[in-house]
């Protein structure tokens, strides 16, 4: 599913204005698409109170207003601002309404109201005001339902962030195609429950206002790229994962991403394993092999190795010079850097990024909040940037794919697409979980798929064995419950 952030969709207003579509048209459609909203999930509400911002938002409103009005439900209109004052599109619909608007002061919420907020939504530019503020906090005390007419006002449609007080929306409608900040938190939540109203803008006028390289997280985006087991798939022709092990007592963070990596379709999987942890690994594996592996010499050695194809480094593996060691060694090959292996460069990024640097984009880097803090300290400070921007910035940085990790997991690759991962289930975040995820990305890479396509692949299987598997699920459940790659081809 496409996402359009709002000056992109500003743009595809302008192309649907210059082909000859009429924008009155276009706010009618959406006034009503708002109000079907309204008549099929909250016809039992007693009376339906628009508040009307001062710009084309308020002007859906009143398309909304009129819409409940001719269906016989009790409407208000409230606005903010002098609706004399209303201009083009949002002036026709206001003199269009037959109803006459109050002044925002005047609306006392009651039980048994339903707000429509159509106070701002692509045109937010800065805080809502102390009395807009005072309203929605009174409006949320009283428990009155809130469907948002685009945005719920006060919520930045590109960063998914509030630009201060914001409503909190049971449900909310926006057009032709979902903003960053419907899935970005906390936008997702204040939205509510999200529907996407088509008003007639032709999709081949919002293809070409969308710069392309933004989407939600599915399928679509890389079934094509997944490993198909042809018919005759044997253990090598899927690949080798190396999975580098901690010492004794620090196994089982690695242990859970080798079974992850065989469990998406690896053909071999081999944890590297120091001499202090070789009985404890032992003990544990079956279908996973080990290999003896303590100095850098050693993995040297190993790399000689062609058919290794992907590796794993940092899940329980010590954040420390012999972590940067190795990764310096791995960056030749596609690898996923996560946990230690990141942090291990907390005091020398760019170490990183320049040993990165030398070769393809093809490692994928998947850092928690604390992680990229620590490696992009300046970027993840930087509050003007959404999670969307700052992925991409880290990723052009480090030249490696980045998935940066929350319950709004977004992926970048350096050429700037990007994906917002949304079907995570809360329950998934859970120790060890972050470590069954880069098995999984691992096991992906070493099928040969590539960077970008693995690390959005890996988030949205990782999301579905979670929900699969439910609440409650330890770490050591997600790997049984990685949907089949068949599934998804
Ligand atoms: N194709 C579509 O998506 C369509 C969208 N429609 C609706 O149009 C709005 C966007 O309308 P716009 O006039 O550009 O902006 P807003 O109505 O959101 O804001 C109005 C105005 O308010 C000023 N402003 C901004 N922030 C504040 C603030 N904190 N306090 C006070 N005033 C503020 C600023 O000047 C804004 O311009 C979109 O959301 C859709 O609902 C069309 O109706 C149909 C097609
Ligand atoms: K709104």
């Amino acid at each position: 599913m496409i996402l359009l952030t709002p000056d992109e969709m500003g743009a595809a207003d302008r192309l649907a204005a210059e082909s000859g579509i009429d924008s009155y048209g276009l706010m009618v459609k959406a006034g009503y698409a708002v109000a079907a909203s309204a008549l099929k999930h909250f016809a039992t509400v007693r009376r339906a109170i628009v508040l009307a911002g001062p710009g084309n938002n308020g002007g859906d409103g009143y398309v909304v207003a009129r819409a409940l009005a001719e269906s016989g439900m009790d409407v208000a209109i409230h606005a903010l601002g002098d609706p004399d004052k209303l201009k083009g599109d949002a002036r026709t619909a206001r003199f269009e309404c037959p109803i006459e608007p109050q002044s925002l002061e005047a609306y006392l919420p009651q039980a048994g109201d339903l707000v429509i907020d159509a106070l701002f939504g692509a045109g937010l530019a800065r805080p809502l005001s102390g009395a807009v503020t005072a309203l929605i906090e009174a409006i949320g005390r009283k428990g009155v339902p809130v469907l948002a007419v685009d945005l719920p006002s006060g919520l930045s449609g590109a960063t998914g962030a509030p630009l201060g007080a914001a409503f909190h929306a049971t449900r909310t409608v926006t057009f032709m195609a979902p903003k960053p900040g419907h899935y970005l938190l906390p936008g997702r939540d204040l939205c509510g429950v999200l529907e996407v109203a088509d008003i007639g803008i032709p999709m081949r006028i919002v293809r070409a206002a969308q710069g392309g390289k933004l989407s939600v997280n599915s399928p679509a985006l890389w079934r094509a790229a997944l490993p198909h087991s042809a018919a005759g798939a044997h253990k090598f022709s899927r690949g080798h994962l190396g999975v580098f092990s901690g010492p004794a007592g620090k196994t089982g963070a690695a242990r859970l991403s080798a079974m992850a990596g065989i469990r998406c379709g690896a053909g071999l999987v081999t944890l590297a394993v120091p001499a202090s942890a070789e009985a404890e690994v032992a003990a544990h594996q079956t279908a996973i092999m080990q290999r003896r592996l303590d100095e850098a010499d050693d993995l040297r050695d190993w790399l000689a190795d062609r058919r290794l194809s992907a590796f794993v480094i940092g899940p329980g593996f010590g954040a420390d010079a012999r972590a940067r060691e190795f990764v310096q060694a791995l960056a030749e090959r596609p690898t996923v850097i996560d946990a230690d292996g990141i942090s291990a460069f907390a005091e020398a990024p760019d170490e990183l990024f320049v040993t990165l640097g030398r070769f393809a984009p093809h490692c994928v880097l998947t850092p928690h909040q604390g992680e990229f803090s620590r490696l992009f300290p300046d970027i993840a400070a930087d509050d003007d940037c959404g999670k969307v921007e700052k992925a991409r910035a880290a990723s052009a940085r480090a030249h490696a794919v980045v998935l940066y990790k929350g319950a709004d997991t977004v992926i970048a690759a350096p050429d700037g697409r990007a994906a917002i991962n949304a079907n995570a289930p809360p329950w998934l975040a859970t120790a060890g979980s972050g470590d069954v995820l880069a098995g999984i990305i691992g096991g992906l890479l070493a099928q040969g798929m590539e960077a970008f396509e693995a690390a959005c692949a890996g988030a949205f299987l990782h999301g579905e064995a979670g929900s699969r598997a439910g609440e409650g699920l330890t770490a050591e459940d997600l790997p049984g419950h990685l949907p089949p790659l068949s599934a998804f081809s």
